[in-house]
């Protein structure tokens, strides 16, 4: 087994009356896509922002790259987001940017003393990474929802992240985008051997990307493995998520 990156230990996290994450315990090696379910506001945003330093635990472990998040001091917190990934739903290019614009931006604002000849060389690594060289110096209104989402996940690989942290995805996009932005969230693991986790409610991502799948119910994980094993669990709670996708997951194959 890969080094663990992430390791999360009875953690805990309440808003006032309300309790959010209440014993969760996860773990994510090197080169592993997990894949986190759950119905909406069972936590998984608050449980990646506490990953990322941007939400505080109320109790429980938080360990990144062996260290403990809790512990570390203002700079090294923000050395440890610099390694870290984010594809948020609201993380939007910016409009008045080209592509190119967009993609140096994260070099530009945290590396400051790069070259005009290594910055090209990030951007054109990472724009061949996600397969789009001839958007470069469009303006993302003309790039399609798909596109646009590709370029984000180039802006983050620009900073060469060992931790990818996804927030729905493929939320929005339809099924033959799905399927690219899935097979980039693969290739992004093989090419940058990544520990990523991958939040959804799309099934066909979670099978498709998931190394490991672990659901989210009442403030913690019951269950964590494969797809299969995860949905081969006979629990009725794991029959809502068909339900919810439309679908009956072909375990099979
Ligand atoms: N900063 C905050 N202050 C107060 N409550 C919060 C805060 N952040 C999240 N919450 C609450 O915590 C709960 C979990 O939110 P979270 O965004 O993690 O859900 P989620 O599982 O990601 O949902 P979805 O699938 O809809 O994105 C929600 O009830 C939300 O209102």
């Amino acid at each position: 087994m890969m080094e663990k990156t992430i390791e999360i230990k009875n953690l805990y996290k309440s808003f006032g009356s309300l309790h959010v994450l209440s014993g969760v315990d996860l773990d994510v090696h090197e080169n592993e896509n997990v894949v986190v379910l759950g119905r909406s506001g069972t936590g998984k945003s608050v449980l990646i922002k506490i990953i990322a330093g941007l939400l505080t635990p109320d109790r429980g472990q938080v360990k990144v790259f062996g260290q403990s998040v809790a512990d570390l001091t203002a700079k090294e917190l923000n050395a440890l987001r610099l390694k870290i990934g984010f594809s948020f739903q609201s993380s939007a290019l910016y409009d008045s940017m080209t592509v190119r614009e967009n993609l140096e931006f994260p070099l530009v604002r945290n590396l400051k003393n790069m070259t005009r000849k290594e910055i090209d060389k990030a951007v054109d690594e990472v724009i061949e990474a996600v397969g789009l060289k001839k958007t470069l110096d469009q303006m993302p209104s003309q790039l399609s929802g798909g596109q646009r989402k590709r370029i984000g996940i180039a802006r983050t690989l620009i900073m060469n992240p060992k931790i990818m942290l996804y927030d729905e995805p493929t939320a929005g996009l339809d099924p033959i985008t799905c399927q690219e932005i899935n097979d980039l969230m693969n290739q992004v693991k093989e090419k940058y051997r990544t520990s990523s986790i991958i939040i959804t409610h799309d099934l066909t991502c979670a099978k498709e990307t998931g190394d490991r799948v672990a659901i989210l119910f009442d403030g913690k994980f019951a269950y964590q493995g494969t797809f299969e094993e995860v949905f081969g669990n006979p629990d009725p709670r794991i029959r809502s998520f068909y339900d919810y996708n439309f679908i009956e997951p072909k375990l099979q194959n």
